[in-house]
């Protein structure tokens, strides 16, 4: 669904002094600007060493579909190198970032507004960078002389094992919460490697610019690295409005997917969040976008479905869903649903 705004790739954040009418959006609610929530409700941080961990996570998942987590064992040094070489690749200028740009060609990997953008009118005060396994071919576009690459692959190189790791033991937490036993977990261990990095200039009117545009991801889990304010959850249920998710420093926040939603038989819903800007900070976060190995089948789990309590949703792969995400965006798990009404036909049931 490629629109108008595709024929502007070169748009410099950093010249603009207002904001121009294609990044403007409607005023935005409960921008943390504006200060007027405090009702102390947040997702909670979690100690992962707590002997408890299995039963926050799970009340975390079930109020919130996300939260934060401390002694996850990925280094904090390995943490700010992840940041500091982000920060490098956005300072790149644009015309150079574009050398290694997200094209049809090669799928979603490099560099672009978030995949999302094309369902909306109006454009992100942000640009990402899609890694989808090696970021060598696109590190080697971006620095082509001499060793410039070396420290950004590196960093991606060393955060990828890292968090192949920690996610292991948080999907075996996230499937005990659920009663599921490791096995399962295990079944579901070795997806392809995807991380989202995402920049989001200072801002001159961050009430009427949209970072990121409220989403789930199309994920078991993701794991976020923040380090600034500027994401923003949707409890359960949506009734007290956006909630701007304080950075702990050397936490990681964990979000709730659509995938563990299916798994879970709806029992944990997956999180919606955006993304808001600042009017003096350059915000980067890091996401690493945990999925399922290409052919593994997702469907509710046979212990969570039963006589009283029927299966919602109908197997997919996690490519099948991408794609159902990349056309109908926010209705593509309405769209598997097997229990509500959908008005589409993809409802092939397998
Ligand atoms: C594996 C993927 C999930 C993602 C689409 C993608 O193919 C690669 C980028 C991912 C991302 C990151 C930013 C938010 C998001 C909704 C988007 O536009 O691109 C997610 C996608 C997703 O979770 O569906
Ligand atoms: O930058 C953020 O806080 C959110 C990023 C995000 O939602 C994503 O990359 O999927
Ligand atoms: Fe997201």
């Amino acid at each position: 669904m490629p629109s108008l705004k595709d024929t502007h790739p070169h748009f410099d954040f950093f010249s603009a002094d207002s904001l121009p009418d294609s990044y403007t959006w409607p005023p935005l609610d409960d921008h943390p600007s504006s200060f007027h929530r405090s009702d102390g409700h947040h997702p909670p941080v979690i100690d992962l060493d707590s002997p408890d961990a299995v039963d926050l996570v799970r009340r975390a998942c079930l109020d919130w579909g996300a939260f934060q987590v401390t002694n996850h064992g990925v280094p904090t040094e390995l943490l700010h190198r992840v940041e500091s070489q982000t920060r490098r690749l956005f300072s790149l200028p644009t015309h150079h970032k574009n050398l290694a740009a997200r094209s049809p060609d090669v799928g979603v990997s490099g560099f672009g507004p978030a995949p999302i953008s094309r369902f909306f009118d109006k454009r992100f005060w942000s640009e990402g960078f899609t890694i989808i396994g090696s970021p060598f071919d696109h590190a080697l576009r971006l620095w082509p002389d001499g060793l410039g690459h070396v420290p950004f692959c590196d960093a991606i190189r060393e955060y990828e094992e890292a968090m192949e790791g920690f996610t292991g033991r948080l999907m075996r937490l996230a499937f005990a919460s659920l009663g599921l036993d490791e096995r399962v977990a295990r079944e579901f261990r070795g997806g392809p490697t995807v991380i989202q990095l995402n920049s989001y200039p200072p801002c001159p009117d961050p009430g009427r610019a949209m970072g990121l545009a409220a989403h789930t991801d199309s994920t078991l889990l993701t794991v976020l690295y923040q380090t600034a304010t500027g994401l923003q959850v949707l409890r359960r249920g949506g009734g007290t409005g956006w909630t701007t998710v304080q950075p702990v420093p050397g936490a990681l926040v964990v979000h709730v997917g659509d995938l563990l939603h299916v798994i879970s038989n709806g029992r944990y819903q997956s999180v919606l969040h955006r993304a808001v800007v600042d009017r003096a900070r350059h915000r980067y976060s890091v996401a690493y976008l945990c999925g399922p190995p290409a052919h593994v089948k997702v469907s509710p789990s046979p212990t969570l479905v039963g006589p009283d309590r029927a299966p919602a949703y109908r197997a997919v792969v996690w490519g099948e869903y991408l794609g159902l995400k990349a056309k109908l965006f926010n209705r593509a798990l309405a769209s598997i649903s097997v229990t509500q009404n959908n008005n589409n036909n993809n409802n092939n049931n397998k």
